[in-house]
């Protein structure tokens, strides 16, 4: 039973369901192989072992290493240290009479003329201190302070006590001298005998005690006193072993009227200073062998200090006094140990900033008060900088320094490359709320400071050698790759810079093996360390990858340019080789040897306009026979085919062989070719072709020399030839043609048409040998008269009709007029003359 498919509904809707979509491969996070050209297609191009390279592994120590000098960087890093040291409210008297008295005395002589002012502002204070106990600053603990402001400014204005920690130690009002030294410049001392640098500042308003801390008196001698008894005691103490020599240089940096900075050198000997860069020239460096040595030096050139009486301070410093225990080491012959080092304890007492108001200077004391107030600005904005630069690398250190001379001197402390502390003093009275204030809000930040101190160590010289050398230009740009976390990778600047190189050069991707090599050798337990590290192996492959991602990219378009000109490449050798064989076909056709010069001497006319007038040697055979003569023919492989019949023409009209044979006789007299030329050659050529290819000065053309060309002119002229050129000029065509019934020599290729149209025109076939052998020259073209144009042109000179072939190029010739009276007629009548010779 035949199953009858249902007839198509006509509403029937037929839903062509899309073909299964393939799902297209996922793209390759692998390396892409393919696009790497394989290596039998370039045999020559190793490919790149990009595989290999994603395929290292990075070694990770894992086991804990000995600390190196790296991890010991970043131990010894530390905060700049900030000291906070508050002045008895009320300055104690002297106990008793003595040396501190004397000296007193002599201060005061070198002291500046008293203001008046300022003595009346004196009194006027003393009897608000004894009014007022009240105290604006007071210790929490042993690293903060609370400041609280006066009563009348906290209703007022409405001021709240703050708080200020942080801070590496709060001594109180009563903390002795040999507290604040063992807390304070102990271990500094430590630190300098152990071969390091180090300085310590004071900071503070006028009067706060700075000096009394720095070089303090008799009774309480200063850090500076102290320091020096630690220095020699313990130096007696190691002295078996170690030699030391100790020089002290003190120098003040003074205003002169308050205009011109100055330096002068407070030693014994000292006098004015000038500074280059960051060096004093000329200052003296006194040498110490002892304590009481070390201090009566320190005294004379307090004595020489400028000081001056102001309503702060009876005896207000007015200068920056700088102090320089340098350190040198002798060596005894012993082996030389870690303190071997040679090291520099600066302590600097800075002037103290003073606010007008309070301290009444006029004239050129006010002046001076700016260039104290402007020295401990640009000190501070130096040391902010720094903290800012720190923060954010981005920013650049700025250059404050060179705004005084006390900045450009400690300007490797204020750019936290040696160690510094600071000493930060203040009054604790109300009325000093505001100068305390001050510099609490200023200074305190800068205990975040952090210095990396990587040339104090010494087992590090060869590094603090090397990292001193390095530019200061260089600078900010080490810290770029090394980010916030600076401090810690300073010392591996050198190998994280072979990777940022690494980065840049691709061509030394073989230098991968250094990846391995981590700035920073872990600890086992530094897991910050380690993935510090891993993080940076991790974007250092990253653009490793970017890097050789974009090369091979390079490659591809480079592999594609290589295939196009090979391509090209192909083509032209294609070319070439049908040039070639174009060169070949052509040099065999055009070459005509001696045996063939014969050949080359006859002239097929074709009577065709359209044919090509030069024939092939193989075209010319069935003329060959005619001749038994060898002529050389060594400027045209062509011929004329000369028709029989018109052979017949052209023996019947031929004339004058004698006259022929005689030219060409004295034409060949001085040829190389007159041997083979006789008369009965050119009576045969005569007789039997007529051709004008006989024209022997052609087939000579290129063996005679000019002299022999003018031999031949003379020749011709003797034989009373009527001499008519038949060049290659259309001129001289047309004076053959219409003068001279002359067969002319056979022409170049150029000129065949032209030729062959002005053979119409020769009336006679008598040949005639060119005399002007000057054309004869192979590079000259040359032109033949045909026998039937001869014959035709004879017959038409007596009709004086001209083709239009005969018309000169250019228009040179003189036959101008007889151009121009060309006819249509004419034309139609010589092309109907032209068809009945051809048939
Ligand atoms: N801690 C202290 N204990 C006892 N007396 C002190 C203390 N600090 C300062 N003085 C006394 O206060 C007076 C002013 O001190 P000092 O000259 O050191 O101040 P200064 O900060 O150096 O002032 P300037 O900056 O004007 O030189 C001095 O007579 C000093 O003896």
């Amino acid at each position: 039973m035949e199953m009858k498919s249902p007839p198509p509904c006509p509403n029937t809707v037929t839903v062509r369901r899309n073909p299964p979509r393939r799902a297209r491969p996922t793209p390759s996070t692998n390396p892409p192989q393919n696009l790497i050209p394989s290596s039998s297609t370039k045999p020559d191009v190793t490919p790149f072992p990009i595989q290999e390279i994603l395929a290292m592994e990075i070694p990770q120590n894992t086991q804990p290493e000995p600390p190196t000098a790296t991890t010991t960087l970043a131990q010894v890093s530390e905060n700049l240290k900030v000291y906070l040291r508050i002045r008895p409210l009320v300055s104690p008297k002297p106990l008793s009479k003595g040396v501190n008295d004397q000296n007193f005395k002599q201060r005061h002589k070198n002291a500046w003329p008293q203001n008046p002012v300022a003595k009346k502002n004196a009194i006027r204070e003393k009897n608000t201190k004894k009014k007022s106990s009240e105290i604006c600053i007071s210790v929490n603990d042993s690293q903060s302070v609370t400041l609280s402001p006066p009563q009348a400014l906290q209703d007022s204005k409405r001021i709240k006590a703050v708080v200020y920690e942080g801070f590496s130690h709060v001594f109180p009002a009563d903390a002795s001298q040999n507290a604040v030294y063992k807390k304070m410049v102990k271990p500094l001392v430590e630190d300098f005998l152990n071969g390091k640098n180090g300085m310590l500042a004071a900071l503070g308003p006028s009067g706060s005690g700075k000096t009394h801390t720095v070089f303090g008196t008799v009774r309480e001698p200063g850090m500076v006193p102290l320091a020096l008894q630690q220095i020699f005691k313990q130096n007696q103490e190691c002295g078996s072993k170690l030699t030391r020599s100790f020089y002290i240089s003190i120098f003040e940096i003074y205003s002169e009227g308050g205009k011109a900075e100055r330096i002068f050198d407070l030693s014994p000997e000292g006098g004015d200073l000038s500074m280059q860069q960051s060096t004093i020239k000329g200052l003296q460096e006194v040498a110490v062998t002892d304590t009481a040595q070390a201090e009566s030096l320190i005294a004379s050139a307090m004595l020489k200090r400028a000081t001056a009486m102001t309503n702060s301070n009876s005896q207000s410093s007015r200068s920056q006094c700088i102090i320089n225990i340098h350190s040198l080491v002798n060596q005894c012959g012993e082996e030389l140990d870690v303190q071997s080092n040679n090291s520099i304890l600066t302590i600097v007492d800075l002037a103290g900033a003073e606010r007008e108001r309070r301290t009444g200077n006029q004239g050129s004391r006010l002046l001076e008060s700016n260039f104290i107030n402007n020295t401990s600005m640009v000190f501070g904005l130096c040391l902010r900088s720094l903290l800012e630069h720190q923060k954010n690398p981005k920013k650049p250190l700025q250059k404050h320094f060179q705004n005084s001379l006390l900045t450009r001197y400690l300007r490797d402390y204020l750019e936290g490359k040696k160690r510094m502390a600071l000493i930060l003093t203040v009054k604790p009275g109300e009325e000093d709320y505001l100068d305390a204030v001050y510099l609490l809000r200023q200074a305190s930040p800068f205990m975040k400071i952090k210095f990396n101190n990587v040339d104090e160590q010494p087992n590090l010289v060869q590094h603090k050698r090397h990292i001193q050398s390095l530019s200061r230009v260089e600078e900010p740009r080490k810290k770029k790759y090394c980010g916030p976390e600076a401090h810690m990778v300073e010392e591996g600047k050198s190998s994280w810079d072979d990777h940022s190189n690494l980065e840049e050069d691709v061509a030394g991707v073989s230098k991968l093996e250094a990846v391995d090599i981590a700035p920073i050798k872990p600890d086992g337990n530094d897991l910050t360390i380690k993935n510090r590290n891993h993080q940076i192996m991790q974007n250092f492959a990253r653009a490793l990858w970017n890097v050789l991602k974009e090369y091979k990219e390079k490659l591809m378009v480079a592999e594609k340019h290589i295939e196009s000109l090979r391509e090209n490449l192909i083509n032209e050798k294609t070319r070439y080789t049908e040039l070639e064989e174009k060169l070949e076909d052509f040099k065999s056709s055009c070459t005509c040897s001696k045996e063939n010069l014969v050949e080359a001497t006859l002239l097929k006319v074709d009577t065709d306009v359209d044919a090509p007038m030069y024939s092939e040697r193989n075209k010319c055979g069935d003329v060959d026979g005619m001749l038994n003569t060898k002529f050389k023919c060594d400027n045209s492989p062509t011929m004329c085919n000369l028709d029989p019949d018109l052979f017949s023409e052209m023996n019947a009209s031929a004339h004058c062989p004698d006259c022929r044979a005689s030219e060409c006789n004295s034409f060949c007299a001085k040829c190389d070719l007159n041997q083979r030329l006789n008369k009965d050659i050119f009576s045969e050529v005569d007789v039997k072709s007529h051709s004008p290819n006989l024209n022997t000065s052609e087939c000579t053309s290129t063996r005679c020399d000019e002299e022999v060309t003018s031999q031949m002119e003379e020749n011709v002229h003797s034989l009373n030839v009527e001499e008519s050129i038949c060049s290659s000029s259309p001129r001289q065509d047309q004076d053959i043609s219409s003068q001279k019934p002359l067969d002319p020599p056979p022409s170049h290729k150029e000129d065949a048409a032209v030729t062959k149209e002005c053979n119409l025109d020769v009336p006679d076939c008598d040949i005639r040998y060119n005399s002007s052998c000057k054309s004869l020259n192979m590079k000259k073209p040359k032109r033949r008269l045909q026998p039937a144009s001869s014959i035709l042109l004879r017959d038409f000179s007596a009709l004086g009709i001209e083709d239009e072939g005969e018309k000169p190029k250019g228009n040179r010739g003189g036959k101008k007029a007889v151009a121009d009276e060309r006819t249509q007629g004419n034309i139609s009548l010589l092309r109907l003359l032209k068809s009945n010779l051809r048939i």
